[in-house]
């Protein structure tokens, strides 16, 4: 089976995307992996396929699986490329489009600079909504982690994160906490480990440690989960810049109750054919 593909990033966060509207597409775990492989396939971060909406409310369904193979219930800088790809592969015309997640609608728009700004929804912080086993929603818990006490805050924007104030993402210990939170028996389904240094009140670095694909240049979930946490904590005040190490995204949250609106680019790299006979 000959598969035609899309290379994109945003940000460095970078993804293989499919259309699968034009091309009928059942991707076993094996052959997702193979994907993202970055010697023996085509390397990404995320897998990012494009189908028909289940929902007549969306105009499509977007489904995303990590570099190892597991599906996912978002992915923000996915979100961005994914407009991008519509408009520029002649799916639709329309340059705001609503998109149906496993966790609900997003609305990405193409904007006249080029930049996506995208509804990535309304943030959640119950323990059964992130999954998190905790007994109430709190600002911050407490997560043991070897011999550490961390001050985590949970959010989920789909997805799981647990966020946690650093005094340098540059000296932090991602490569050593990051997979120790991922795989914590505290978080049922994994979770996205983020490390934010605040700069000022609109203004943060950010890196994450990805469920399921390791350390990434940027994440755009994880960005707004860092900056609902910050908000939530009283460390910052919307909108807020967050540099991460493969760029700047603009995170806008008015609070509870209210969507996240993440702003930022997304480029597409290449296209390309593959073989899926091996
Ligand atoms: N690793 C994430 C999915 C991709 C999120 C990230 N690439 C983004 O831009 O939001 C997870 O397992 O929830």
């Amino acid at each position: 089976m000959i598969l035609r593909f899309t290379k994109m990033h945003g940000l460095g966060n970078d993804f293989v995307v499919l259309d699968g509207i034009r091309q009928s597409l059942a991707l076993t775990s094996a052959q997702l992996r193979f994907l993202a492989d970055r010697r023996f396939g085509i390397g990404c971060d995320q897998i990012l396929l494009v189908e028909r909406p289940t929902r007549p409310d969306a105009d499509f369904r977007y489904r995303i699986f990590n570099a190892d193979g597991g599906e996912v219930e978002q992915c923000g800088n996915g979100a961005r490329c994914f407009v991008r790809f519509v408009v520029d592969s002649g799916l639709c015309t329309a340059r705001e489009i609503v998109v149906e997640t496993q966790r609900g609608l997003i609305r990405p728009r193409l904007e006249a600079d080029g930049n996506v700004t995208v509804d990535m929804g309304i943030p959640r912080f119950a323990p059964a909504e992130i999954p998190f086993v905790a007994d109430a929603d709190t600002v911050l818990h407490t997560l043991a982690v070897g011999e550490q006490a961390l001050a985590i805050s949970v959010v989920s924007m789909g997805n799981p994160h647990a966020v946690q104030c650093v005094d340098s993402v540059d000296t932090a210990p991602v490569e050593v906490l990051g997979p120790l939170i991922e795989a914590h028996p505290r978080f049922p389904l994994r979770v996205n480990a983020g490390f934010m240094q605040c700069v000022d009140r609109h203004s943060i670095r950010l890196r994450v440690y990805e469920r399921g694909a390791g350390e990434t240049l940027a994440c755009g979930t994880g960005a707004c989960a860092a900056v609902v946490a910050g908000v939530r904590r009283g460390l910052l005040d919307s909108p807020v810049r967050v540099t991460t190490r493969g760029g700047d995204l603009r995170i806008a949250w008015d609070g509870p109750g209210h969507p996240v609106l993440m702003s930022g680019p997304a480029t597409t790299v290449f296209t390309g054919e593959i073989s899926l006979d091996h």
